[in-house]
């Protein structure tokens, strides 16, 4: 886990294991010769490395086991946001290449931090899944079994390629200041925090698509079968609960990002600064985590057949 994590329980962001959370399968593909720096795209990185196979399906999985992990969730990626707001935009991390380097500082940096997860066995769970899935090395540590709850095929829906895009181009500039300090490494550190905060959060909605289809197969079904997107989305939308995501995320940011201080006198007009702007939280949810969330249940249901 990372720093942004709040600290009084570091695995309180995951799924809780009723909900099949410690999903583990065998390390992804060995060391393949250098990549280029081209990033794959959701579909290859889809397709790259055998699919994982997972074993039966756990009982315990439901709709609201999985919601309350993503609500739990929130805390992690707004805690993670403004982490990466204490440093200004620091743009010279993120130009297309380095010191002769074919990539960004940024890319070389999570790619370079990627290898050593796929050493330790981060990707064993199935919560967690690389940016640049390409050419990792094997993990120095054994798989172990444990409850495994996806479809083996559609485990591996990956759309880490637009989390980045989105990340980079368009959240980025709302929430940081310009300017440059020159303190990349740490920068680009909180970077890497938040983009794995977004990730394991819109790709749970793998773990929301199972738990959908398996409690209404009978009207999943026909439209997986027609391949039918634009039903699939309608069928799997709520609204109502999108509304509360929305809303509540803002109320976080502001209770989280405001500045606590003993002196009653001056804590309202600590609290007039915020840390992070509650509606560019908002926003991220309403624009970006949630359509991307339901990108990943649509793409897992057109797979749960085959
Ligand atoms: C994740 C779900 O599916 C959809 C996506 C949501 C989200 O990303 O927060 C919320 C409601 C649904 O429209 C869900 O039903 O909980």
């Amino acid at each position: 886990m990372r720093s942004c994590e709040t600290g009084e329980d570091g695995d309180a962001c995951r799924l809780p294991v009723s909900t099949g959370a410690l999903v583990r399968g065998p390390a992804p593909a060995t060391r393949a010769p250098p990549a280029p720096p081209a990033m794959a795209s959701p579909s290859e990185a889809a397709a790259e490395g055998p699919p994982r196979p997972l074993a039966a399906p756990a009982r315990s999985l439901t709709l609201d086991g999985v919601r309350d992990a993503l609500v739990r969730q929130e805390d992690t990626i707004v805690f993670c946001l403004i982490e990466r707001a204490r440093f200004p935009r620091n743009a010279a991390a993120y130009e297309p290449s380095f010191s002769g380097h074919g990539t960004s500082l940024a890319e070389f940096f999570v790619r370079r931090s990627e290898e050593t997860d796929a050493e330790v066995g981060r990707y064993q769970s199935l919560e967690e899944l690389p940016i640049f899935p390409g050419s990792l090395p094997t993990s120095l540590v054994p798989a172990s079994s444990l409850p495994q709850v996806l479809h083996p095929k559609s485990a591996s829906v990956n759309v880490n390629k637009d989390i980045w895009e989105m990340y980079f181009h368009k959240l980025l500039p709302l929430f940081t200041v310009k300017g440059d300090d020159g303190n990349y490494g740490a920068t680009l550190e909180s970077d890497l925090a938040c983009l794995q905060a977004l990730s394991r959060r819109i790709h749970c909605g793998r773990y929301v698509a199972e738990v959908k289809f398996r409690d209404a197969p009978q009207d999943y079904t026909p439209l997986i079968l027609a391949k039918d997107r634009d039903a699939l989305m309608k069928l799997l939308t709520f609204e109502a609960v999108e509304e509360s995501v929305k809303k509540r995320v803002a109320k976080k940011a502001m209770v989280f990002g405001q500045n606590v201080t003993l002196d009653d006198k001056n804590s309202e007009e600590d609290n007039t600064k915020r840390k992070i702007d509650p509606k560019v939280v908002s926003r991220l949810y309403g624009d970006w985590v949630m359509p991307l969330t339901k990108l990943v249940e649509v793409e897992y249901l057109l797979q749960r057949l085959s």
